[in-house]
């Protein structure tokens, strides 16, 4: 189903990163619905192959190519494989990406690389080598899938970098490629498009429902309405459009009901590098110790992290305020921070933890 005229793609080709689920999947069904080519690719071969059955086992019109767009190599082979294939490159979407959830403290330099690894250097290459190899003699239009960094992104600080990265590489690219017939923008879903697997990836398949109260429109958005509106880039209806961010998100990115919630001692907090158990804009904490969201109103910590982190509360003390983090609240009411030293957060030597002591009483 499309809102577009049949036969809007006729004749086009598109090659579609992460096409096999969620998001790239709804994009590629909408392509093939308007008569699009397609080529998807991402790095589990038996999603890929399950999609194609699925989607449409015309292997004239829908073929996978297995690829990990942080391998150059493999990047490489994705482009001439889709031309020589296909014959052609119309349309590339770089949608294939992801992250986890953590604090900046508790991320390895390996966790910060292959976010930014993923997002940012492989919507390079694939930009790059699709320029190389077609666009830059035949022209085409590329869609950049982004996310909901306009603010930062608390507890996603890789994946912001790397999408505010991709955002202004659009903007660069827009005018560098204008001359040879290539229009690039962004799509940037809130936090809140539901599909099973962006949800399984956090652990949990109602972990978006979380959000719905940080939408203005009251609900969660679909894959299919990411798709229409990259679909209205890629078509002639955006002939004058590139260099442009679209936002796809029921207001979420103007909205800020809760955001980041940050106690009235919060000086106190940050100078002495508090552990961040702090409710984030999604309303939810982060397990960073078993690397998953989890529900402030099922966890072990909820009742004391989310009344003390309620507006009406910050007036309480400050050793109150601290038991939004990591730990739990009788660690905290008992005012003795070397409680901490059982949490993750092991490297807060007792020293720093007396000294905040003073400051915390
Ligand atoms: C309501 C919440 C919604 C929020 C909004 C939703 C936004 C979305 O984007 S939904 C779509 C979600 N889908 C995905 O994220 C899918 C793709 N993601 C991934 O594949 C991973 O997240 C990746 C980007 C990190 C890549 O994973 P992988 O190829 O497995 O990476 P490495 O094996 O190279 O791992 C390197 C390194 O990264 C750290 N790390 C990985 N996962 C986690 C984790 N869950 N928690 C903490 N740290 C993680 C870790 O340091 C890894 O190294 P090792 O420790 O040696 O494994
Ligand atoms: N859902 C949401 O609310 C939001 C989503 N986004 C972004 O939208 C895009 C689509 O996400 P969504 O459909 O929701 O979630 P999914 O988890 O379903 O999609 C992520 C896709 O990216 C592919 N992928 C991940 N890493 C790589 C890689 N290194 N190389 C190639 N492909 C890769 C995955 O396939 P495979 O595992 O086979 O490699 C998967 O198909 C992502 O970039 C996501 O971050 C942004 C903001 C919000």
């Amino acid at each position: 189903m499309s809102v577009f005229r049949p036969g809007l793609f006729k004749g086009k080709v598109a090659l579609v990163t992460g096409g096999a689920t969620g998001i790239g999947r709804a994009i590629t069904e909408e392509l093939l619905a308007l008569e699009c080519r397609v080529v998807i690719a991402s790095r589990k071969e038996e999603r890929l192959r399950n999609a194609v059955q699925e989607m449409c086992p015309d292997s004239s019109t829908l073929k996978a190519r297995v690829c990990n767009i942080r391998n150059e190599t493999q990047v490489k082979d994705l482009i001439s494989f889709t031309v020589s294939e296909m014959g052609k490159l119309d349309f590339l979407i770089n949608n294939g990406g992801g992250q986890f959830p953590s604090g900046v403290s508790e991320m390895t330099l390996k966790g910060w690389n292959a976010v930014i690894d993923t997002n940012l250097n492989g919507t390079f290459l694939m930009c790059q080598e699709a320029h190389r190899q077609w666009m830059a003699q035949h022209g085409g239009v590329i869609v950049n899938i982004i996310a909901d960094m306009f603010r930062g992104f608390p507890l996603m600080a890789h994946t912001g970098a790397a999408r505010a990265a991709v955002e202004n590489l659009t903007k660069s690219l827009s005018v560098e490629w204008a001359e040879d017939g290539v229009r690039i923008n962004a799509v940037a879903p809130g936090s809140n498009i539901y599909s099973p697997t962006a949800a399984s990836n956090y652990g949990d398949l109602k972990i978006f429902e979380h959000v719905r109260e940080g939408i203005p429109m009251k609900r969660l958005g679909t894959p299919q309405e990411v798709s229409s509106n990259v679909c209205f880039l890629l078509s002639p209806g955006a002939a004058f459009i590139t260099g442009a961010t679209f936002k796809v998100d029921g207001g979420a990115s103007l909205y800020s009901y809760l955001n980041w919630k940050i106690g009235d001692e919060h000086d106190q907090t940050f100078e002495h590098g508090y552990p961040i158990k702090i409710l984030t804009h999604f309303d939810l904490l982060v397990d960073i110790k078993n690397r998953r969201l989890q529900d402030p109103l099922t966890s072990n910590h909820s009742s004391s992290s989310s009344s003390n982190h309620s507006s009406s509360n910050h007036s309480s003390s400050s050793s109150s305020n601290h038991s939004s983090s990591n730990h739990s609240s009788s660690n905290h009411s008992s005012s003795n921070h070397s409680n901490h030293s059982s949490s993750n957060h092991s490297n807060h030597s007792s020293s720093n933890h007396s000294s905040s002591n003073s400051n915390h009483t």
